[in-house]
C-alpha cells in the first residue's frame, strides 16, 4: 500500500549537508496502522512528508498503490493526493472559517456538487462526534476537538491512507487516548491504512500493529508491535520501550544474579500471550527431579496480548544442572542463561 524503497532525502543550508533520510526501505501494508517512532531529528516528519510529496526524495521512490506519485502529472498527482489524508500535531484548521467549512475545504476544492457537501460533512461531523459544532469557529474549540475536525477533513475526500503527523502530541493523556480510539475506529470501518510518526512509545502501543524505531535517518529496527515491546534488540528500541515499561530488577534478584554457585543456574524467559511458560517449568521439574524457584516476574498487555519476562532459578547437583541446560538450549522459547551476567544485573 505505502512502499518506501531505498529513499534518501537531503537537505542543504548554507555549507552544510544534512541526510535526513538514509535508504529507508519501508512497506506498510493494506489496513495496517503503522507507527514510527524515533527521538527529535531521527527524520520522522521527513519520512511522512515523503509520502505525499510535501517532501521529495533526493533519490528512491515511495509508491502509493504501486504508483510512485513523483512520476504524475499535476492534475493526476492531485487526483492521487486527494486518495492520502494528513492530520498534523497544530491541526492546521482555518481559523476565519466555521468548523463545516473547514470540513467542507477539500470537497471545494474539487468542485464537488452543494448538496453532496453538505450529505458528506454532516455524515463526518456525526462520526467524529462533533455535529452540534459545525458553526462554530476553531478558536471555540478544545484541542481534541480541534483534532476531531482535523480529521473529518482528512477524511472528506474519502482517502485510502490517513498520515498521522505527531497527531496526538499537543494534547493530554485522554483526550489522546480518546483521538487514539479514533483513529482505529476509522481504521476499521473505513479500512483506512494508517501511518503516523510520534515520539511517544504509549501511542504505537495503544493502536499501531507495526512499528519502526529511526535514528540518523535509518531504520533501526521494525516489527510487530508485540515483538519490539517484548524482544527489542537496538539499545535505542530499548531506550523508548523503557520509557513505559520498566524493566529494572529488584536489587535481591540482581544480587543473587551475580552469586556463582556450582548447584545453580538462573534463566531469563520471555514470554508472550500464548506461550506456555508453566510447561517448561514443569517439564524442569518433572524430567530432571530439578527444584525450580521464580524469583521475579513482570507482566504486562498489548492491545489485549499479555507479553513479560521471568527470571528463574534451577538447582541440582552439576551434572544435572548440565542435562536441564541442554535441554533448555533447544526449547521453544528459548530460555537464556544470565547467572553473572553483568548485563542483566546491572
Ligand atoms: N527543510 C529543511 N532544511 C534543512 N534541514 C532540515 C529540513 N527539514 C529537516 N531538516 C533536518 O533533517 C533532520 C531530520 O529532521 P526531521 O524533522 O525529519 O526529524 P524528526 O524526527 O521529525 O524530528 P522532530 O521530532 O524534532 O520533528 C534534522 O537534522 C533536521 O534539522
Amino acid at each position: 500500500m505505502i512502499e518506501f524503497k531505498q529513499v534518501t532525502k537531503t537537505f542543504h543550508s548554507g555549507n552544510q549537508t544534512v541526510t535526513a533520510l538514509d535508504n529507508v526501505n519501508l512497506h506498510v501494508a493494506r489496513g495496517e496502522i503503522y507507527g514510527v517512532i524515533g527521538f527529535s531529528g531521527a527524520g520522522k516528519s521527513t519520512l511522512i512528508r515523503s509520502a505525499n510529496l510535501l517532501e521529495r526524495p533526493t533519490s528512491g521512490e515511495v509508491l502509493i498503490n504501486g504508483v510512485n506519485l513523483a512520476t504524475l502529472k499535476s492534475r493526476e498527482l492531485q487526483k492521487a493526493k486527494r486518495n492520502i489524508g494528513m492530520i498534523f500535531q497544530h491541526f492546521n484548521l482555518l481559523q476565519s472559517k466555521t468548523v463545516f467549512d473547514n470540513v467542507a475545504t477539500p470537497l471545494k476544492l474539487t468542485r464537488t456538487p452543494k448538496a453532496d457537501i453538505r450529505k458528506r460533512v454532516t455524515e463526518l461531523l456525526s462520526f467524529v462526534g462533533l455535529s452540534d459544532k459545525a458553526d462554530n469557529y476553531p478558536e471555540q474549540l478544545s484541542g481534541g476537538q480541534k483534532q476531531r475536525i482535523g480529521i473529518a477533513r482528512a477524511l472528506a475526500t474519502n482517502p485510502e491512507v490517513l498520515l498521522c503527523d505527531e497527531a496526538t502530541s499537543a494534547l493530554d493523556p485522554d483526550t489522546t487516548s480518546s483521538i487514539l480510539q479514533l483513529l482505529k475506529k476509522i481504521n476499521i470501518e473505513y479500512n483506512i491504512t494508517i501511518l503516523m510518526i510520534t515520539h511517544e512509545m504509549s501511542v504505537i502501543r495503544e493502536i499501531c500493529d507495526k512499528v519502526a524505531v529511526m535514528e540518523k535517518g535509518r531504520i533501526i529496527e521494525e516489527g510487530s508491535v508485540l515483538s519490539i515491546f517484548s524482544n527489542p534488540q537496538h539499545p535505542t528500541t530499548e531506550k523508548f520501550v523503557r520509557s513505559i515499561i520498566p524493566t529494572g530488577l529488584p536489587a535481591r534478584v540482581k544480587e543473587a544474579l551475580q552469586q556463582k554457585e556450582p548447584n545453580r543456574r538462573i534463566y531469563e524467559v520471555t514470554v508472550t500471550g500464548d506461550s506456555s511458560h508453566s510447561d517448561l517449568l514443569r517439564s524442569l521439574i518433572q524430567t530432571f527431579g530439578i527444584e525450580v524457584d521464580i524469583l521475579h516476574a513482570t507482566m504486562n498487555d498489548i492491545q489485549g496480548t499479555s507479553f513479560g519476562r521471568i527470571y528463574f532459578d534451577l538447582r541440582a547437583e552439576p551434572e544435572i544442572l548440565a542435562e536441564a541446560s541442554n535441554y533448555l538450549k533447544s526449547h521453544p522459547l528459548q530460555p537464556k542463561e544470565v547467572t553473572g551476567d553483568a548485563r542483566v544485573a546491572a
